[in-house]
């Protein structure tokens, strides 16, 4: 479980103890890994916690290494480490997009490359990839819906280069959750999407993180053993609500929030 250490890997890395699992959790700060660790070890379950930057390709071969030998093999994958900026298209840097597509596309690669070689060839498995609701875009997050889209596609290839080795590779796409990732946003834009972008989705709310561990731990296990080379998604149907928006409902407050172009000076930085 990779971004083991916080929100929706943490709920997850729970989930699957639970269940009998032995989970090891991956990260960058230590701190978070630790307590996460002493967490499921105090409820009874079994877990490691690995420092582990996902882009460090050295690393992750290590890391790999490291789990195999500490639990006798990788059963399920869960790539779900990863995050972005906000910022318009045009001023993002060269730099900062390759940032972006490295936390959210590179380093899932190399940990699947590295899983299937030391691990799941000879023996099969789950891999899930966490991606996000980009379905029509994610205008303000050009950089991650890229890589975002990446991931999709490169589990569909994988599903279709894996299956016989017997492994299912599956997407899962999380629409708005209140997780501790959400709160590394400034307050302007979390009030935002809470009072200008939740109200326009079909179900009106935000997801919790146990709604998305949900769907992965269904994709890891074996009632989900003819799902492969597809997406979950869990967004309560946001994607629908901004297409009807798009389309031009009567409401210019979240159109506006879309269209910077077509939104007044006055609200410029307001989001
Ligand atoms: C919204 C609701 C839905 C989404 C929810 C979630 O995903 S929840 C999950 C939420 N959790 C998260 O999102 C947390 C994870 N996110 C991150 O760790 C970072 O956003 C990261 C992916 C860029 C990695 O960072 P890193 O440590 O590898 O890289 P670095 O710091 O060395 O930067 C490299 C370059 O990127 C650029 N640049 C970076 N930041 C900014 C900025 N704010 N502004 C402008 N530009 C920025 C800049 O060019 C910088 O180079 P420079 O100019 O400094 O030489
Ligand atoms: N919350 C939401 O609304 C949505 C979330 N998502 C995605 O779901 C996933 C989980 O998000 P959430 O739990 O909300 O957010 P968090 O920020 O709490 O979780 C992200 C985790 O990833 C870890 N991480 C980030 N970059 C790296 C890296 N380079 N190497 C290793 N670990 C890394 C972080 O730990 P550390 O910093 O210690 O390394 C952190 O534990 C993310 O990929 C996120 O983008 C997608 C759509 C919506």
């Amino acid at each position: 479980m990779t971004g083991g250490g916080s929100g929706i890997g943490r709920c997850t890395a729970h989930e699957l103890a639970d269940l009998g699992a032995n989970v090891a959790i991956i990260g960058r700060k230590q701190e978070r890994l630790d307590n996460v660790t002493a967490e499921i070890r105090d409820d009874g379950g079994t877990a490691a916690s690995f420092n582990c930057d996902i882009r460090d390709e050295e690393r992750v071969k290590e890391v790999v290494a490291e789990v195999v030998e500490r639990f006798g093999g990788i059963h399920g994958l869960v790539n779900n480490a990863g995050g972005q900026y906000k910022s318009p298209l045009e001023e993002i840097s060269t730099k900062g997009f390759e940032a972006v597509v490295r936390n959210n596309l590179t380093g899932g690669f190399i940990f699947m490359r590295e899983v299937f070689n030391g691990y799941m060839k000879e023996h099969g498995g789950s891999i899930v990839n966490i991606i996000a609701d980009i379905w029509h875009g994610w205008p303000g997050f050009a950089h991650s819906g890229a890589a975002r889209g990446g991931m999709l596609t490169l589990s569909e290839s994988a599903a279709g280069e894996w299956a016989e080795y017997g492994i299912r590779v599956n997407a899962l796409a999380p629409g708005s959750i209140a997780s501790s990732g959400l709160d590394t946003y400034p307050e302007h834009q979390r009030s935002y999407i809470r009072n200008s972008v939740i109200p326009r989705q079909p179900l009106r709310r935000f997801g919790t993180e146990s709604e998305i561990s949900a769907g992965i731990v269904f994709l890891l296990s074996p009632a989900a053993a003819f799902v492969t080379g597809t997406c979950l998604r869990i967004d309560g149907a946001a994607p629908n609500g901004r297409r009807w928006v798009l389309n031009g409902s009567n409401n210019n407050e979240a159109y506006n929030g879309f269209h910077r172009a077509q939104r007044p000076k006055i609200l410029e930085g307001t989001d």
